[in-house]
């Protein structure tokens, strides 16, 4: 898979084609924020803000697995962001959010022993049926997809699509690959993205200084009502830097492993070919001497000052390293650039204000550390729910 999507997704330049897709998703979603801001009892509130970007983010990435294919049959886009949901997009939420609220019993489910799963049947057969349910979802959804491209290749027309004809006409995957790969795209893409983009509106909220700076240099640079294209996203070196920072402070994947490929010293201890390593972001990202003053919320600590002045820091790597690296980052970076420039771009002097509700759950700390995080989850998707965008009304 990684072969076949490598030109396709793994460098900024190509995932820039990609834009108009995006931008058209954002659209939906400011609309969307109108809508829920005008049905509030306040008039201003907007709560479930990461169910929002949810929403934003699994109808962005299904444009984009079938960017290009517009053009074919019957393509119409989930309707997430919709009044009315259609009831396949639904399903496939719920789909997902049984996966995942499954996912703690579940992730034990493997580690059970083939002979006790009779007697301790609930976590492996929970692990089954939701896995189940996402891959018949995505089996119907890939094969309407498919059919209509073959309908295109039957009829002499050239094919060109996005990340789902491409692996389709590479003919490298079998179907089952294929229906397996969409799978995990879905469901590596959507909630890394969606709680990246609340934790940058979150750290915003939180930081009126740097939102206004933020604000200032889309403006400056940009202009206000412009919709940007990713050649634009680096002349706001600031939003690169937010995302960067809030990645360092909120990396969505607690830990990454490794299992090592022959003997290695490191630090002047040998570590044996075969053990398997574990990094552990939030201890690297919260290390003074990797990031001064690391408990600090400090976007600018990641502009380049001349281009050999590289900030590039291995106590932060979100999105992994090497050959297995993620294959989405330049989708997600992408995604989330474009919708902070046009929120902030789209809505005037103080519009890109991101209130927060005061409240005693909000003066508490919410922690970084990856286990304080776990244990609070519950805690802090409550506090990012409460937060609000206060926007002025729609300029026609
Ligand atoms: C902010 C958003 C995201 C973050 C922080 C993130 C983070 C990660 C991390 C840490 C890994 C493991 C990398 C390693 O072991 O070195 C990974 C793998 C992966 N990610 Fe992402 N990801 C994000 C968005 C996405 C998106 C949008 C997609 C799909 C379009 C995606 C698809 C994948 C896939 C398929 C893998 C497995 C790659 C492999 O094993 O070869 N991710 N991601």
């Amino acid at each position: 898979m990684r072969r076949v999507l490598r030109q396709r997704i793994l460098k900024p330049r190509d995932v820039a084609i990609f834009s108009g897709e995006i931008n058209q998703v954002i659209a939906d979603l400011i609309k969307r924020i109108y809508i829920l801001r005008s049905q509030a009892e306040d008039g201003e509130t907007v709560t479930s803000i990461n169910d929002l970007f949810f929403k934003y983010s699994m109808e962005g990435l299904n444009s984009l697995s079938r960017a290009g294919v517009a053009t074919i049959l019957y393509e119409s886009r989930l309707g997430c962001l919709e009044n009315s949901v259609p009831q396949l997009t639904v399903d496939y939420i719920e789909a997902l959010g049984l996966m995942f609220s499954m996912f703690k019993t579940s992730m034990y489910a493997g580690a059970i022993p083939r002979w006790l799963r009779p007697f301790v049947p609930k976590p492996w057969r929970e692990f089954c049926r939701s896995w189940d349910g996402l891959f018949k979802f995505s089996q119907i959804h890939v094969d309407n997809k498919l059919r209509d491209i073959q309908c295109h290749m039957d009829r002499g027309e050239t094919v060109r699509g996005g990340l789902l004809s491409c692996l389709f006409l590479s003919q490298e995957l079998t179907l089952e690959e294929i229906y397996a790969n969409m799978t995990e795209m879905l469901l590596a893409g959507v909630d890394t993205t969606s709680f990246t983009l609340s934790w940058a509106v979150y750290l915003l909220a939180r930081h009126p200084e740097v939102q206004q700076t933020v604000y200032r240099e889309i403006v400056k640079n940009l202009g206000e009502r412009h919709v940007p294209t990713a050649a634009d996203v680096p002349k706001v070196p600031l939003v690169r830097a937010l995302l960067k920072e809030t990645l360092r402070l909120f990396p969505v994947l607690p830990g990454n492993g490794r299992v090592t490929q022959e003997d290695l010293v490191v630090g002047g201890y040998l570590i044996p070919k075969g053990t398997q390593l574990a990094l552990c972001h939030y201890a690297t990202s919260y290390e003074d001497e990797n990031f001064p003053r690391a408990k600090e919320f400090r976007p600018e600590r990641w502009l380049r000052k001349g281009s050999l002045d590289r900030v590039d820091n291995f106590g932060s790597i979100p999105f992994g390293f090497g050959v297995r690296s993620c294959i989405g980052r330049r989708i997600a970076e992408l995604e989330i650039h474009l919708v902070v420039i046009q929120v902030g771009a789209w809505v005037r002097t103080l519009a890109f204000r991101l209130g927060l509700v005061y409240g005693a759950l909000l003066d508490q700390d919410l922690g970084g550390r990856g286990d304080v995080i776990w244990k609070t989850q519950k805690q802090e998707l409550h506090v990012k729910s409460l937060l609000y965008f206060k926007m002025p009304p729609p300029t026609q």
